[in-house]
């Protein structure tokens, strides 16, 4: 398969390159590899189009300098390039994602995902984040929806926390296969883990729903998440940025569930929202 790869230099690194992924990862990018300068971004050659990056706002942003080039290439092992720089990241005291070549730790929640193109290793502020949440909420008997999967990693937390049952969704068939691998690498076979969007939520009620999507997909879909959580169920947001947060609340308001409170890491938000 032939595939884009985009060569970016970014000045100053952070935030400018988790805002910039965000970014490209909307417009169709599928593989990030984040590097010394910058970051290399991977798109299939069938996905590309010559305006690709007319709305990636990052790129025009006057804080940020950012330079880039491209060139085609044969789809590579993305798993190496991931190897190389994936390092096991811990979360809170309890609770560690890593890789199967890194060695275990004692910690009550090992959590083992190998994304290869898939997001969610717990690097990033609102998978971190909603891990977080995940930590600090009892589980034990609760019925959990993973709406947005990635790799599964918020979806395995909640069973191993105890959740009774536990559906992860995600319209990428990449990621659906990705997160069935990783769910049953860490002994959590019984997570249903399904490729789709809300209109596989047709009638099924659940405690707790996770979704670490973004904030146009949210705004959208918060209705849908609104109708099958259970009275007293709590919606757990993320993947939007803190100037975002009043239209997602206000969207939540509406279908009558209460913010409760929120994390925050360089400006992304992760929110809890109780029905
Ligand atoms: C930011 S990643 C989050 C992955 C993981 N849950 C985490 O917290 O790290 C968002 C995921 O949502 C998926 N996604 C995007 N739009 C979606 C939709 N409308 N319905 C379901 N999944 C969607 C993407 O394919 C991607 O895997």
């Amino acid at each position: 398969m032939i595939y884009l790869e985009y060569s970016f230099t970014i000045k100053p690194i952070q935030p400018a390159t988790d805002i910039l992924i965000a970014e490209l990862g909307e417009v169709g990018f599928e593989s990030f590899v984040e590097t010394e300068t910058g970051l290399l971004a991977y798109i299939q050659e069938t996905d590309w189009k010559a305006s690709i990056l007319k709305d990636v706002s990052a790129l025009y942003h006057p804080n940020f300098k950012i330079d880039w080039s491209h060139k085609k290439i044969q789809q590579q092992n993305w798993n190496a390039e991931w190897e190389k720089n994936f390092q096991p990241i811990k979360v809170g005291e309890k609770c560690m994602v890593r890789a199967p070549f890194h060695p275990p730790e004692q910690v009550e929640y090992d959590i083992v995902i190998e994304p290869k193109m898939s997001f969610g290793t717990g690097h990033h502020e609102t998978t971190h984040m909603m891990l977080q949440h995940i930590l600090d909420t009892d589980f034990v008997g609760k019925a959990v929806l993973d709406m947005g999967c990635g790799t599964g990693v918020l979806a395995i937390l909640a069973k191993m926390k105890g959740a009774v049952s536990v559906d992860a969704i995600d319209v990428d068939e990449w990621c659906y296969l990705n997160a069935k691998e990783n769910v049953e690498r860490n002994d959590c076979e019984d997570i249903q883990v399904f490729q789709g969007d809300k209109s596989l939520l047709c009638g099924k009620k659940y405690d707790v729903i996770l979704a670490n999507i973004n904030r146009n997909t949210l705004l959208e879909d918060i209705p849908a998440y609104a109708e099958c959580l259970n009275t007293g169920g709590i919606l757990f947001l993320s993947g939007f940025y803190l100037e975002d947060l009043n239209a997602i609340s206000s969207k939540c308001a509406d279908r009558g569930l209460e913010f409760e409170k929120k994390l925050e890491k360089n400006n992304w938000v992760s929110a809890k929202y109780v029905n």
